[in-house]
């Protein structure tokens, strides 16, 4: 691109990485991570390669989609908070326009994917969390309760059901209860940064937890979800699914966010809520890795 055609409104230079930024690419790692141990998890036999290929690149191109939205709506809400005003828009270097196009070509990309190479269960179901993400949960929730990320959850709790259903083509129940186990994990997850990013939230005005109901009501709910999260990462022991490689890594990894939450709880100092914050990423990571060590190794 010619240097003053990649020049947006305020006259910063433009690179492909502000782009790259707006997609949230370490969120949507992850998020492909449990698609693919949705897809893993959903067959016995080998893989087939199409699906595998075409639905990963589809999902993980809807959800940098999705992302990128939010940094269209939410730009001004970031413009306000240190965590995000140095972001593309806020920062005047990406156009709500050209960043819309952007998601715009993105999403269609991603939804032709998976409609022509994968099916359209999987393409529907992935554009309804493309829209309950950047719609429902960035223009409405988020401004408008506390239980914001909680509704809001189930659109990033859906792509190990996504990732299933592009190889099998149907709903199962134990896809359900990996959406389930996100779902519920998503809370403490957000919580814990919200604790250590209130006075940014409750500066933009945005009603998190810790701001309408207070930090200790939000040290409260992040130990209860995090006791919940422990019994409903039993379930896939329980009904089957999963074998005792699971069941051991899944105990291990819910003793040490059961012991951050606690620390939140009752022991916290400056660094503790944001300890627990970076550690449920590690959870998430290393139980849905542990999942699929189990599916492939059984004993
Ligand atoms: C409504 C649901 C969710 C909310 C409100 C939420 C909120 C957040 C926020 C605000 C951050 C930014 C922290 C920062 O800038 O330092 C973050 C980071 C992160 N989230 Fe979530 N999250 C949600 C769901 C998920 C899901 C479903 C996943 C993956 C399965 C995920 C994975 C991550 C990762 C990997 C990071 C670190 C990103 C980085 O370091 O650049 N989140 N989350
Ligand atoms: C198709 C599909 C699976 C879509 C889901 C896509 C997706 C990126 C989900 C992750 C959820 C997330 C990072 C929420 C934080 O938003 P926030 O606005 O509260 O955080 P911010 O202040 O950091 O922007």
């Amino acid at each position: 691109m010619e240097k003053s055609a990649s020049v947006a409104s305020q006259g910063q230079a433009v690179s492909w990485r502000d782009y790259y930024e707006m997609t949230k690419p370490k969120v949507v790692l992850l998020l492909l991570l449990t698609a693919l141990v949705g897809m893993c998890l959903s067959t016995d036999g080998a893989l087939p390669l199409q699906p595998l290929i075409m639905g990963l690149i589809g999902i993980g191109l809807l959800s940098s989609a999705a992302a990128a939205i939010n940094h269209v709506v939410d730009r001004r809400i970031d413009a306000q908070m240190a965590r995000t005003y140095n972001r593309p828009l806020p920062k005047g270097k990406v156009s709500p326009q050209r960043a819309l196009t952007f998601a715009f070509m993105l999403a269609l990309i991603g939804y032709v994917c998976l409609e022509i190479w994968v099916n359209r269960l999987t393409a529907v179901l992935t554009l309804a969390s493309l829209l309950g993400y950047a719609v429902v949960y960035t223009m409405y929730l988020k401004r408008a309760t506390p239980q914001n990320i909680v509704i809001g959850g189930l659109a990033g709790a859906a792509p190990p059901l996504l990732g299933w259903t592009a190889i099998t083509g149907e709903l199962h129940p134990y896809a359900l209860l990996l959406v389930l186990i996100i779902y519920t994990w998503t809370p403490p997850h957000f919580w814990a940064l919200a604790i250590h990013r209130e006075k940014d939230y409750a500066k933009a005005e945005v009603p998190m937890l810790p701001v309408t109901h207070g930090i200790e009501f939000t040290k409260t709910s992040v130990f209860l979800y995090t006791i919940l999260l422990m019994v409903v990462c039993l379930l896939p022991y329980l009904v089957g699914m999963s074998g005792m490689i699971y069941l051991l890594g899944a105990t291990a990894l819910n003793a040490v966010f059961f012991y951050y939450a606690w620390k939140l709880k009752f022991h916290a100092d400056q660094t503790t809520a944001m300890a627990t914050f970076k550690f449920s990423i590690l959870h998430l990571m290393l139980l849905f890795v542990v999942l699929l060590v189990d599916h492939y190794v059984r004993f």
